[in-house]
């Protein structure tokens, strides 16, 4: 995806061009997410205990961090990664870490998504660490959700891609037939992911992901997220339900802030 801005906008420096001015300039998806991830990190306090998201927006803001406690900006930073990867990548830049048992209550987390509605609900987990990210989002006091514009829908599943369930690996196709059968009148298809090898994909946590697929909305959100949660070998749904404060969306226009 490419898109016009007014100037070439990469750096956190570039998030004070706005107003756009001329000429337009295009910039890749990458660039949008990189700049929305830029800004969340301008909440981050010394101090805090920070959940640090997965996906490669997120990934934009953990660099971010390392970056800053690096040139001594930022000091006294906790993080709580949301997956194996994360923990890595922030391990690689020096960012001290801990986790919910020994620091259950989180300041801000940042983290991607893959479609927000006008609620700021999400669908994450379509990277396979919703589960973590669950835990870790649904302990802070702020969660600033990053995306470029494209991943805004009119309701959750409204992108036609993956509305990611994790489930245990036993009889995945029995659990995976109750998901779709749940969802019947959204002409719901429940697919179970693969990785790039064609072998089930298994989550951080020793999971499987069901996706579905669906032609319609799921109607009430929370009745369906309680109706998913009631299958026996659901772990968890990739809704996020009233859990960011704040998006931070990067688009053609520039940045917009919504908060709840
Ligand atoms: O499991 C993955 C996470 O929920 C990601 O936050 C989500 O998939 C968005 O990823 P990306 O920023 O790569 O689009």
């Amino acid at each position: 995806m490419a898109i016009a801005w007014s100037e070439k906008a990469s750096s956190m420096e570039a998030l004070s061009l706005y107003p756009p001015m001329s000429p337009p300039v295009i910039l890749t998806q990458d660039e949008l997410k990189k700049i929305a991830a830029y800004k969340a990190v301008e909440f981050v306090e010394s101090g805090m205990v920070l959940g640090l998201g997965t996906g490669s927006t997120a990934k934009h803001a953990v660099d971010r961090i390392g970056e800053l406690l690096r040139q001594g900006k930022l000091s006294n930073i906790i993080g709580i990664p949301t997956s194996k990867k994360t923990q890595e990548q922030a391990l690689s830049l020096g960012i001290p870490l801990s986790d919910l048992d020994n620091h259950p209550n989180i300041d801000l987390a940042i983290d991607g998504a893959d479609e927000v509605d006008p609620h700021l609900n999400l669908v994450k987990g379509r990277g396979g660490s919703l589960l973590r990210e669950k835990m870790v989002e649904g302990a802070c006091k702020k969660f600033v959700c990053i995306v470029d514009e494209s991943k805004l829908v009119k309701y959750l599943g409204g992108s036609g891609l993956a509305m990611p369930v994790e489930v245990v690996p036993f009889c995945w196709k029995f659990t995976a037939n109750k998901l779709q059968n749940l969802f019947e009148d959204s002409g719901c298809v429940a697919k179970l992911r693969n990785d790039y090898k064609g072998e089930p994909f298994v989550t951080d946590n020793g999971n499987y992901i069901v996706d579905l697929y669906l032609k319609k909305d799921m109607g009430d959100l929370q009745v369906a997220s309680d109706a998913i949660l009631r299958i026996a070998g659901v772990v968890e749904h990739g809704m996020f339900l009233d859990m960011a404060t704040t998006a931070i969306i990067a688009g053609e226009l520039g940045i917009t802030i919504k908060n709840k």
